[in-house]
């Protein structure tokens, strides 16, 4: 039995500044961070993404310049995506599979400026490479076919893995690709490349600029409700994960993040593996407004919704934030 008021104040430990840093029980550093930067085709170009303000897409000496500038802030991984040119995209996406992608390039800009300093991580889905902005490859209803998109993702894999992938982030939520995926890398020789599954990737609405930043949204008809997960469910994300684990990823992700933190929480207590959150561009988007509109301190917004990431019981956690965060608490 613990006392009772009035011996028991829990207000005496908060009453200053220096007990309320020994008696905190969660901590936020920058190598809880994941990066995530927009690739964009030429030199010396920066692209500013008017529904995430503050974010750009980058040419490759653009992206060179943020990996030297992760290293310096001590974020430890950065996540790739492409704003594929529409002239680039198809009806199956074989861009993902050209050994000369944006992605491809982007690794190899990074390995150049700053060697193995930072983790590489590297999105496996087809939708910045459609013309109609699904995950995968489609029939003539538009149903995403999963076993026949599951065999262009371990393409695109392994693409990846050449290029000098890290650690490679499946987020098209089709059945059964971590484990082709793992056999693949495996077989190919690349035993230690990582695989951090989405594992439970929700049908959001949060989604919104993303798909601006990769060029996607006015591509895409209709919804992903056939493969992302509804939000109303929970017990189905476990399930997800107990196969995404069982196949050979190494780490789970929850996307999107803040929502969903009941799920990230069920996910490490059940598994107790590392489990990542993803907060999304929606989520980036509606802290900026938040402070534009005067209704929060941007900086204190930041670091508290990172923080919770970590209290639920996340490893890490991708954000556009991630710089900001980073340049403030170091
Ligand atoms: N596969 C990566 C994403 O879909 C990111 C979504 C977002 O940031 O809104
Ligand atoms: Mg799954």
């Amino acid at each position: 039995m613990t006392a009772a008021y009035p011996h028991a104040r829990l207000r005496r430990t908060r009453a200053a500044a220096w007990s309320r840093a020994l008696h905190r029980e969660t901590m936020l550093t920058p190598a809880d961070l994941i990066w995530p930067l927009f690739v964009t085709e030429g030199s010396g170009v920066e692209e500013p993404i008017a529904s995430l303000p503050g974010v750009s897409r980058w040419s490759f000496d653009g992206i060179a310049e943020r990996a030297r500038e992760a290293v310096t802030l001590g974020i430890p991984c950065l996540a790739l995506f492409p704003n594929t040119q529409p002239g680039r995209r198809s009806e199956d996406g074989r861009e993902a599979l050209n050994p000369e992608n944006l992605m491809c390039q982007a690794i190899r800009a990074i390995r150049d400026a700053v060697g193995d300093g930072v983790g590489i991580l590297t999105d496996v889905a087809l939708d910045p490479y459609t013309s109609h902005g699904q995950d995968g490859l489609i029939d003539e209803a538009g149903y995403v076919l999963n076993d026949r998109t599951v065999e262009v993702l371990v393409g695109q894999s392994l693409n990846q893995a050449a290029a000098g992938a890290d650690i490679i982030a499946p987020s098209d939520m089709m059945d059964g690709r971590i484990g082709a995926i793992r056999a693949a890398l495996e077989d190919e020789g690349y035993a230690n490349i990582q695989i951090m599954a989405y594992a439970a990737k929700y049908a959001s609405a949060f989604y919104g600029p993303f798909r601006d930043a990769v060029g996607s949204r006015g591509l895409l008809k209709g919804d992903k409700k056939t493969y992302q997960m509804d939000p109303g469910n929970s017990e189905e994300a476990l399930r997800e994960v107990a196969l995404d684990l069982a196949e050979g990823a190494d780490s789970v992700m929850v996307k999107p993040g803040l929502p969903y933190l009941d799920i990230v929480r069920r996910v490490k207590e059940r598994f107790e593996v590392p489990v990542f959150a993803y907060q999304v561009s929606g989520e980036y988007a509606m802290i900026e407004a938040a402070a534009a509109a005067g209704a929060g301190d941007r900086d204190a917004l930041v670091l508290e919704t990172l923080l919770a990431f970590k209290r639920a019981g996340c490893s890490g956690v991708l954000t556009y934030h991630a710089a900001h965060a980073a340049r403030l608490l170091t």
